[in-house]
Parts: structure tokens; sequence; C-alpha cells
């Protein structure tokens, strides 16, 4: 369990996080999402105790980091792929992480084995892929076989085959009933791994609930209907709460009625109907509205006005 209380950071004048309160359950994979710079990694820093918080306070199973015993066996984090020793081999960096809490040989070559690693592990770190080191630092993350799991952007750098395994194994985990918390900017896969979200934008918590709920809550469902009649059923339907919107000649998007009642009102009036789909917005949808007004770094080398003027 992570629980956060009004946690804060201030880079000189840079509001990174602005005072958010969360939860992360165990036994549930949690999805942080949020814009470029909403705060996702400065959050996760502060969790870990490598940043401080300016303010307010953030627990791992009730305690803060530092003051966890044998921290490994408590936390596993990924945070930055490649923050390692370039020069040692993939074997001797867990092995020296190992050390640190009396791990002997048998757990590394566990998390060599299940990170896919084995025929790379003598290597030297330096010349590994992107998704080579997010492995190795995903192997790190499972070294004392945490109860709870951060892990800042896993998928990042990773092939198909490395994807679902990163999907895999956080179902596994949270199944087992650890605790999750894990950051994507893919949506897509996002929508399939997580079960719970929290959306941050410019530091704040815009939004927090079940994946669907945050996509219902936000985008709803909305429903095509391909009629020859689309303009006489689109006066039939409208009404306070629908919106009806003609996509092209022939058919409508309506929100705000069920495919039920549209279909029995077209019934009802003799009107014709050629498709009648029910189609649910995407979690990509849903992130783009939800945080339409958030985003700090924009695409094109521009930016948007921000508090100090950060670059990107
Ligand atoms: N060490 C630092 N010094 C000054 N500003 C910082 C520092 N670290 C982060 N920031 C700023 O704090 C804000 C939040 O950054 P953070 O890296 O936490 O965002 P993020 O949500 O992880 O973004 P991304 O999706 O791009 O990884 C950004 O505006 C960033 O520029």
């Amino acid at each position: 369990m992570i629980e956060a209380e009004n946690l804060s950071k201030r880079y000189g004048a840079k509001v990174a996080v602005n005072g958010i309160s969360f939860r992360v359950e165990p036994g549930t994979v949690t999805g942080f999402l949020g814009p470029n710079g909403a705060g996702k990694s400065t959050t996760m820093r502060m969790i870990v105790g490598l940043d401080a918080p300016t303010s307010g306070r953030v627990t791992v199973n009730g305690k803060s980091y530092a003051d966890h015993a044998a921290p490994l066996h408590e936390v596993g984090a990924l945070l930055e792929a490649k923050a390692v020793h370039t020069g040692r081999s993939a074997r001797n960096h867990l092995r020296a992480l190992a050390a640190t809490h009396g791990m002997g040989d048998t757990r590394v070559d566990e998390v060599v084995e299940m990170t896919g690693l084995g025929a790379v592990a003598s290597k030297r770190v330096g010349g590994f892929s992107l998704g080579m080191g997010q492995r190795l630092g995903i192997a790190a993350a499972m070294l004392g076989d945490p109860r709870t799991l951060i892990l800042d952007e896993p998928v990042n750098g990773l092939d198909p085959e490395g994807v679902k395994w990163v999907r895999t194994m956080v179902r596994y985990l949270a199944d087992d009933g650890r605790t999750v918390f894990l950051s994507s900017h893919l949506m897509s896969e996002m929508a399939i791994t997580a079960d719970h979200l929290i959306v941050i934008g410019r530091g704040s918590i815009i939004t927090s609930g079940p994946v669907q709920d945050v996509i219902d809550a936000t985008s709803g469902t909305s429903v095509t209907v391909r009629s020859p009649g689309a303009s006489q059923l689109a006066e039939l339907l409208a009404g306070a709460g629908v919106s009806i919107t003609a996509a092209e000649p022939g058919v409508i998007t309506v929100r705000g009625l069920d495919a039920a009642t549209i279909g029995e009102t077209a019934a009802r009036n003799g009107v014709a109907l050629h498709e009648l789909t029910p189609v649910r917005a995407s979690l990509e949808e849903a992130f783009m509205t939800l945080t339409a007004g958030e985003v700090e770094y924009h695409s094109g080398g521009t930016e948007s006005a921000t508090q100090d003027g950060a670059a990107a």
C-alpha cells in the first residue's frame, strides 16, 4: 500500500507536485497517467526517497521509504533504466545490489531467468539496448521480492513480446496480493494492464478510479446509427441531455441515449435502421479530454505558458 498525503514538491519557483493525496492499494495494478511534465516521475521518486517532499508525506506499507530496514524487500522500483555502472555485467550489477541485502547468487539467477536476461547476463551493461536495460531495471526491482513495485515507463523500449511480458508479470504480481504502481504513455497498453488509474496534470490529480469508470465519466458511450431516415430520427431523438452529430450523410452519432431507446424510437416511428452500434470511448480519447487543459509541453517545439517557463 502506498499512501500520499498532501504531497508537494517544488524546484525553485516550479511546483512539480502540488499537494496530492492518493492511495495505491495492494492486489491491484494502478496506472499513473499524465502528460509530459505532469509530475509522475517526481512523485515516484518521492515514494522511494530519491527526492524529499517540500511538504506532505508519502509512505509505503505504513512507513516512509527511509524508515524501512530492508527497503529492497519492501519496494522495488524501476525509475531510470540504465542507471547502472556501464562497465559491469548485468549479473554483477545485480550481485552488487543483492549483496546490500544479504541476498545470494541464487536470487540473482532467478531474476535473470525471470526477466529473460539469461543470454546477456555476462555482457557489459554499457552495450545493452534500451529494451535490455529496461529488463535489467525490472530485474533489479524484483530482486528483493518486494510487496510493492513502482515502475516508471516499464514498457519503454520493449518489443511486443517484452510489452506482453510486463503486462503478464504485473498482473501476476497484483493477483499475488502485491501493490503495483506503474506509469506509461501507451494508453492502449494501460487500458488492458491497469485496474485503477490516477490521472495527474500540472502536479495536481485530475481524476482517479477504476479504468472503465474514468473512461465512462469522461467520454461515455456513444451510439452510431446508420439509417436512410437519419435526419428524421435525429429530430425524434433530440431533447435535453442528448447530443447528436451527423458524421456523414445517413449516419448520426448519438450521446446521452442508449441503443435500446434509439432502436425503440425508430421502430415506433417506422424509421428503418441499417446499423445501431454502441461505441465505447478508448482510454486514449478519455486521456486527451481529461488532460486537454493540462498539457505543459506541446509538440512542434513550442511551449505553453508555464509557471516558470522551464524548457522541456
Ligand atoms: N530536478 C529538477 N529540477 C527542476 N525541475 C524539475 C526537476 N525534476 C522535474 N522538474 C520539473 O517538474 C515537473 C514535473 O516533472 P516530472 O519529471 O515529474 O514529470 P513527468 O510527469 O514524469 O513527465 P514525463 O511524462 O515527461 O516523464 C516538470 O515541469 C519538470 O520540468
